[in-house]
């Protein structure tokens, strides 16, 4: 019996990743990330000649082109254990520059249904970046992408009429575990929004040396009561749209 522990730093590095089933050449360095896998055809809409590459688990994945710049979309899955792995191993494939173009809850009464928000930091409430590095290091998206996100999302707000924000959000791991004492305590912090993966995103992103963001559109608040559930979220999705544009136009703009 072999007694030798796996290294899985060094294991499966190389070919078609064991999760999200990509590898090299497949993929842009550039990757696009909603968490639901049917929203990778709102991306793949936008894209020239775009092509499913894989389709394992929650991970969807399409390569396309956007104003001649090679963009690839992936779905995270909810939360942050599936979302570390796909950047791992997209990392693995040749990813570099990671968006995630989620959904979000407000936390702050001046924000609505439909809106968008881009991070500036992540609070992490989440069991899986612990498992990485202690809880002060801080989860922080790329200054410089994040200054785009927040400048084309802007311009487009008041091209479209959306409004954006941009401000600290929460990651938590339990959408149902969110009391009304929790949301309360998150809102007078003065966090702008919670949602479930940007802390793993970020905190994986600076560790492996890669780059990260987020803008999300708003799918209920959570201090004022507009919310939206067992009904389609007309307003949300529009807000999805929105987020995916101004993160391919970043991506221009910056000319990944
Ligand atoms: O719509 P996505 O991008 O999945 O984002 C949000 O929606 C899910 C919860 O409803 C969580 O994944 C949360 O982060
Ligand atoms: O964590 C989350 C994300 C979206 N909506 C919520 O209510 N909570």
């Amino acid at each position: 019996m072999s007694t030798e522990l796996v290294d899985k730093s060094a294991v499966g590095v190389t070919g078609p990743q064991y999760h999200v089933g990509v590898q090299a050449g497949q993929i842009s360095e550039v990757v696009l990330m909603p968490g639901d896998p049917f929203r990778v055809q709102l991306i793949a809409d936008r894209l020239e000649d775009p092509v499913e590459v894989a389709h394992q688990r929650e991970y969807r994945t399409v390569t396309g082109t956007y104003k001649g710049r090679k963009i690839t979309a992936c779905s995270s899955g909810m939360g942050c254990p599936s979302t570390a792995i796909g950047v791992e191993e997209l990392a693995r494939a040749g990813a570099k520059v990671f968006i995630r173009v989620g959904s979000t809850a407000a936390l702050q009464p001046h924000i609505s249904v439909g809106d968008l928000i881009v991070s500036e930091g992540s609070y992490r409430n989440d069991g899986t970046t612990p498992a990485y590095v202690p809880l002060p290091y801080p989860a922080v998206p790329d200054f410089e992408l994040t200054m785009m996100l927040k400048q084309v999302a802007t311009e487009f707000g008041e091209e479209r009429g959306f409004a954006a924000h941009a401000g600290l959000n929460a990651t938590d791991d339990a959408f149902y575990a969110e009391s009304p004492e929790w949301i309360a305590k998150l809102s007078s912090m003065g966090l702008a929004n919670v949602e479930m993966e940007s802390s793993a995103m970020f905190v994986v992103a600076r560790l492996r040396g890669l780059r990260a963001g987020m803008v999300c559109a708003v799918s209920g608040n959570l201090v004022t009561g507009d919310v939206v559930y067992g009904k389609a979220n007309e307003r949300l999705h529009t807000g999805w749209e929105h987020s995916i544009d101004v993160a391919l136009e970043a991506v221009y703009r910056l000319g990944l």
